[in-house]
């Protein structure tokens, strides 16, 4: 029996691409949820045993849609990081292949894909509205399901080819160098082949209030053990102005002895330490390139 997988769908996302890399289709079943909050909810209920969201772009930065289901609605473990090169392409119905640009009324995509391409498309679709949906591949569905319309949607080539869309421009990112973190969640598991490149653990860390220095203190407890931290991400805890609750990315696991102490200290503190988990990361060029998604699978 395969394991299931949901990803953020439909079929021919960037988090299709990242699951279809992660979980190899010999052992792994694939299905799409519709919005990041599904997939997560479905791997907290055991409805799923993984699941595969995005987490950071290079461009526009965290994906708070995540970072805030993982900390207020689920209580579920991550498992494995996959950084996944994202190239943007401009697509349209067939019936507009030759239209010029200014005839497109409209632009859809998900909300981190427009902002990769905040620039390009201020010159390229001055006048266009923008629409924004819960993923590249559902912009390119409605797109093409809607030949009347002077619509285009930004999104990856598969969602193009999937949804049987034509490509007018293809890499339309404002910076050249754009990748994904994507995060699988869920039960634990390894790759079937690939080496990891690394180990991250995440911790989420709540800082006492009446503590000048608090954060000077955490970091420090890393910095004093010769941890080296990949990341830090505030998101506000909802209850307050003013009040965060903080994302780190250490580069260690967590039972490295090393890690065994700062978390102690940090704790120690008075700050409140949620252990998201310890996981291998992965890179797309050492984990191979699965075969397109076609429209049979
Ligand atoms: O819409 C998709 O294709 C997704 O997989 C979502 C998502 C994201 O949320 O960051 C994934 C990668 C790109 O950065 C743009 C969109």
């Amino acid at each position: 029996m395969r394991h299931p997988v949901a990803y953020l769908g439909p079929r021919g996302t960037f988090t299709h691409e990242a699951a279809r890399a992660l979980f190899p289709e010999t052992d792994y079943q694939h299905t799409p949820c519709d919005s990041i909050p599904d997939v997560l909810l479905a791997v907290d209920r055991g409805e799923f045993a993984h699941g595969v969201v995005p987490v950071e772009n290079a461009i526009e930065g965290s994906v708070n849609l995540t970072l805030d289901w993982l900390v207020h609605h689920v209580d579920v473990t991550l498992t494995a990081e996959l950084i996944h090169p994202i190239n943007q392409n401009l697509m349209t119905h067939p019936d507009h292949a030759h239209w010029p640009l200014s005839r497109f009324t409209r632009v859809l995509s998900h909300p981190q894909a427009v902002a990769q391409c905040r620039s390009h498309l201020r010159e390229a679709l001055p006048g266009a509205a923008v629409s924004y949906v819960d993923s590249t591949a559902e912009a390119a569905r409605r797109v093409a399901g809607h030949p009347e319309e002077a619509w285009v949607a930004i999104g990856p080539q598969s969602s193009g080819r999937l949804y049987g869309l034509r490509i007018l421009e293809s890499g339309i990112q404002d910076y050249p160098n754009n990748f994904t973190r994507f995060i699988s969640v869920g039960r634990p598991w390894t790759h079937p082949t690939a080496a990891a490149v690394g180990w991250k653990t995440t911790l989420l860390i709540t800082l006492p209030s009446d503590f000048p220095g608090a954060l000077h203190r955490v970091l420090a407890s890393f910095a004093d053990r010769k941890i080296n931290l990949s990341r830090i991400e505030s998101r506000p805890t909802k209850k307050r102005l003013g009040t965060y609750y903080f994302f780190i990315d250490a580069e260690e696991g967590l039972d490295h002895p090393g890690m065994v102490k700062a978390v102690a200290d940090v704790e120690h503190w008075g700050c409140q330490v949620r252990r998201l988990g310890s996981y291998p990361c992965y890179t797309f060029d050492k984990i191979g390139d699965p075969r397109p998604v076609d429209n049979g699978r």
